[in-house]
């Protein structure tokens, strides 16, 4: 495409040198850069690319977006915002993919992997070819390629929207991060279906308040377009319990349909039975009720099913054949998972990373334990801090023994991040925690704790296979430590 003819797009901007070359890629990142590339600086909050674009040029671009004047030789296209502007960009040269897609978008602080993957396998076992983007990777038919970010940058999504276009797949279900809604990297995004699942205290690293965060959030649902405007409808999904449903309602022009508990949600569940291995209810619809039986555990995936069961049929899937497939799903990689290497107690990995995350898991292994409650939590380093005091608060409340320990410390010192938790803990509460900075020593003194009918719960970094101590990424997976420390007692 003649770089003229991509600027099209573009509302305003300046050029800097002559030229109309073909552009025949676009890139954002220096090293990628080949000959005829178009490439993007964008001023990042580690990397200021601007600085980078000699050597794109050196590497082959034939033309740079940029924010300010530089000096080079090729044609360099001066507009306001880099990042809109590769939304607008990426969108276009990649022939406006997600309008080819029934794209469906889930936010929310918690839940967002586990509604996407009922989704995904709701689609896929309808028929539909779907393709998903998540934390735990993307997935394009049959091949799975890890993730960067919960949400990749936009260029990035457009490829891949473009990928899944060619792999023959007509259907797209996303995480939809905060960080991304805030940075645009979903803009040029064409909505079928945005659902919601819930608001609670995360990332106030990042946002400067809750209100700030939320707004984010709610950015999905004002860029989800009218209901009455051309093309196929529109759905807002809202989990009508959660006290910013209201805000999420008011922020779309599309159709609503909610799902709770509450008596007045469209896809609603009536008497919960919650049990370890399972979890029964009653699903109350305008277009019937049935009995549902999932092999999932916990409240909070009873509502994770209400949002998968409303988006996928909204997506014209009959509600019969979305409870058969429901009903098989076994569960997703670290939420809820059971450790089982012949122990007569129960150990339980799952991603609960903020405070409500981990009431909720907690709550759920109240229900379904006869014995102790011993939890194994820390707090990630160069994260929300104001999240620790409170994690740290939960974990004695509902557990009879605590150890805190690491998770992912960054560039953060472990000790202070603990010192930061431990502010959360009330007096009384002492003599149930110990402090153990390494983690695979905090899990295996939480497994030699257990006695029969006691659970364990060993949280924050689920499905992560890695610890992230200052710049070093180590090999670290919750579950193989757990077996370990399971076995090593056993033979004891
Ligand atoms: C704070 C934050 O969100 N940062 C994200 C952001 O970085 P940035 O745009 O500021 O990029 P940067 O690293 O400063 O680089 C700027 C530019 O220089 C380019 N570059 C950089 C280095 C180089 O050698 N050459 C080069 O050309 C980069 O490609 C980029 O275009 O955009 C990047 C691309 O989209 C993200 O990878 C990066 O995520 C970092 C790794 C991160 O930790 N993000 C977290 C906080 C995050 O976004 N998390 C959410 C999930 C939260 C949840 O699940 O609740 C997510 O969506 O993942
Ligand atoms: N609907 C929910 N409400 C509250 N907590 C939930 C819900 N669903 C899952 N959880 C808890 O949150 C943890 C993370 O779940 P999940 O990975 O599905 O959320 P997420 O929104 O994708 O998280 P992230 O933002 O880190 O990607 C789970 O391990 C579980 O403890
Ligand atoms: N998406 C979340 C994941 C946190 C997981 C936890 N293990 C940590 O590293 O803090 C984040 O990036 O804040
Ligand atoms: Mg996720």
């Amino acid at each position: 495409m003649k770089l003229q003819t991509l600027l099209e797009v573009l509302p305003f901007y300046t050029v800097q040198g002559k030229g109309n070359p073909d552009i025949t890629d676009l890139k954002n990142h220096h090293e990628k850069v080949t000959s005829g590339d178009l490439f993007i600086c964008i001023k990042g909050s580690d990397v200021d690319s601007h600085t980078l674009a000699k050597e794109a040029e050196q590497r082959g671009a034939v033309a740079v977006l940029s924010e300010v004047p530089l000096n080079l030789g090729i044609p360099v296209v001066m507009v306001h915002d880099t990042r809109r502007a590769m939304a607008i960009l990426s969108d276009y040269f990649y022939n406006q993919p997600s309008r080819d897609l029934l794209l469906i978008g889930v936010t929310g602080t918690n839940g967002k992997t586990t509604t996407t993957h009922i989704i995904e396998t709701v689609l896929n076992s309808a028929g539909r070819k779907t393709g998903a983007i998540g934390t735990l990777y993307v997935k394009t038919g049959d091949e799975i390629e890890e993730s960067k970010n919960t949400t990749p940058d936009s260029l990035t999504l457009q490829q891949t929207f473009s990928k899944f276009i060619e792999k023959g797949i007509d259907s797209a279900v996303m995480e939809v991060s905060s960080h991304a809604l805030y940075q645009g990297r979903v803009h040029g995004c064409d909505y079928d279906i945005a659902v919601f699942t819930n608001l609670t205290q995360d990332h106030l690293d990042y946002h400067s308040s809750m209100e700030e965060y939320r707004s984010a959030k709610g950015l999905l649902f004002s860029q989800l377009g009218n209901t009455y405007s051309k093309g196929s409808p529109k759905y807002a999904i809202i989990n009508i319990d959660d006290p910013s449903a209201d805000y999420f309602i008011y922020s779309t022009a599309s159709h609503v349909i909610t799902y709770g508990l509450n008596q007045h949600a469209h896809f609603r569940a009536e008497n919960l039975i919650l049990q370890a291995n399972g979890t029964q209810f009653k699903l109350v619809t305008p277009c019937g009720e049935y009995q549902v039986s999932l092999k999932l555990s916990g409240q909070f995936n009873v509502y994770n099913t209400l949002a998968a069961i409303a988006s996928s049929y909204v997506a014209g899937i009959p509600l019969p054949s979305i409870l058969s497939a429901i009903e098989e799903i076994k569960g997703v990689s670290g939420r809820f998972e059971l450790v089982d290497a012949g122990q007569d107690y129960s150990v339980i990995v799952d991603y609960a990373h903020t405070p409500d995350s981990l009431e909720n898991v907690l709550k759920t292994i109240k229900t379904v334990t006869t014995g102790k409650i011993i939890t194994v939590v820390g707090c990630g380093g160069n994260r929300d801090t104001l999240k620790r005091p409170i994690m740290a608060n939960v974990a004695c409340r509902y557990s009879q023994k605590v150890f805190f320990t690491s998770d992912n410390p960054r560039n953060e010192n472990p000790k202070l991040i603990i010192d930061d938790m431990l502010m959360g803990v009330p007096k009384e509460e002492a003599e149930k925690y110990e402090v153990i900075l390494d983690r695979k020593e905090a899990i295996f003194r939480a497994v030699s704790n257990a006695r029969k009918g006691d659970t364990v719960l060993i949280a924050g970094k689920g499905h992560e296979t890695y610890q992230i101590i200052g710049d070093r990424v180590t090999n670290f997976d919750d579950r193989e430590v757990a077996i370990e420390g399971i076995k090593m007692r056993i033979i004891e």
